[in-house]
């Protein structure tokens, strides 16, 4: 069944697809589970804040929590943002509930004929999430099955938070870092507070953040903790009225109801030998004020 099938790779998103198939309806998420979805930007498109989604398994869906690998942002005339979010992943272990009711699922991507005209390398991403009445656990391990060719990625979660209002939100966790502006032709600034706002077109690669993001005013004014593991950077990005309209799958009214906290390793590419596994970990806590 669910063994041999492939899903696009949004992380919660295909969680979800799966498990709203009739057969997996033994596993599927408990209604405490899908509150926790809604409270990231992570069920399906075809929700109202969704309105212009596309889900023709070739286009990156906007939306849920999208692998960037092995390249961040622009990529020659490959990929943007790398191949990773638009192939069509194995599904390992279907969703199961485990013993105390979270539901698992495995799911892997390894290199292809498509995949190496773009990165000549084989390699296996591994990547497990857990789904919780308030968490939600994305590991990833990146494995280098060659026995003498390294090779360098980045890996990056593009989450997208679902907001009820983007200026009422903050986000800790930045005191002191230093960051590159893309809307300002790629200056690099220090961060002098610990909390920042999205109050305009943003996309900043913010490098050795805090291990804990805490992202306030979320969906339902509840709170998001981010804890990161083995992803040094952050990047937070919003289009704003000004550049919302260059998203052919965006509405023009929707960005003031999200934007991506996205954990990654994009400052520095990660080197992985021969034989190696590297692996990194994003759990998203859903915490009373
Ligand atoms: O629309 P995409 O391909 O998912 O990218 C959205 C944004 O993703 C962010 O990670 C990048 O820093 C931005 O530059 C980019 O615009």
């Amino acid at each position: 069944m669910l063994h041999n099938r492939r899903i696009t790779c949004s992380v919660v998103t295909s969680l979800y697809r799966v498990a709203r198939r009739p057969y997996a309806l033994q596993v599927a998420p408990s209604i405490s589970c899908l509150n926790c979805l809604t409270l990231f930007r992570l069920a399906s498109r075809r929700t109202r804040h969704d309105k212009k989604a596309v889900f023709d398994d070739k286009t990156p869906i906007l939306g849920g929590v999208p692998i960037v690998f092995p390249h961040f942002a622009d990529w020659e005339e490959k990929p943007f943002h790398g191949f990773a979010r638009v192939c069509r992943w194995l599904v390992e272990k279907p969703p199961s509930k485990t013993e105390n009711g979270d539901v698992r699922a495995v799911l892997k991507l390894m290199d292809t004929a498509w995949t190496r005209q773009f990165w000549d390398y084989t390699f296996s991403l591994t990547l497990e999430v857990v789904l919780g009445q308030n968490h939600l656990v994305t590991d990833i391990s990146v494995h280098n099955p060659s026995p003498k060719q390294s090779f360098a990625f980045d890996l990056l979660l593009h989450t997208y938070f679902l907001l009820p209002d983007v200026t009422k939100c903050e986000i800790s966790g930045f005191k002191g870092c230093s960051y590159v502006d893309k809307t300002q032709n790629f200056q690099e600034f220090t961060q002098n507070t610990d909390v920042i706002t999205v109050r305009k077109y943003t996309d900043n690669i913010y490098k050795d953040t805090a291990e804990t993001h805490v992202i306030s005013n979320a969906s339902g004014g509840k709170s998001i903790k981010l804890v990161k593991s083995n992803y040094p950077d952050t990047v937070v990005w919003n289009p704003w009225a000004d550049t919302v309209k260059n998203f052919p799958d965006l509405d023009e009214s929707e960005y003031p109801h999200f934007f991506c906290v996205e954990a990654g390793n994009v400052a520095k590419p990660v080197l992985l030998a021969p034989g190696k596994t590297f692996k990194a970990s994003q759990v998203l806590h859903v915490i009373d004020k």
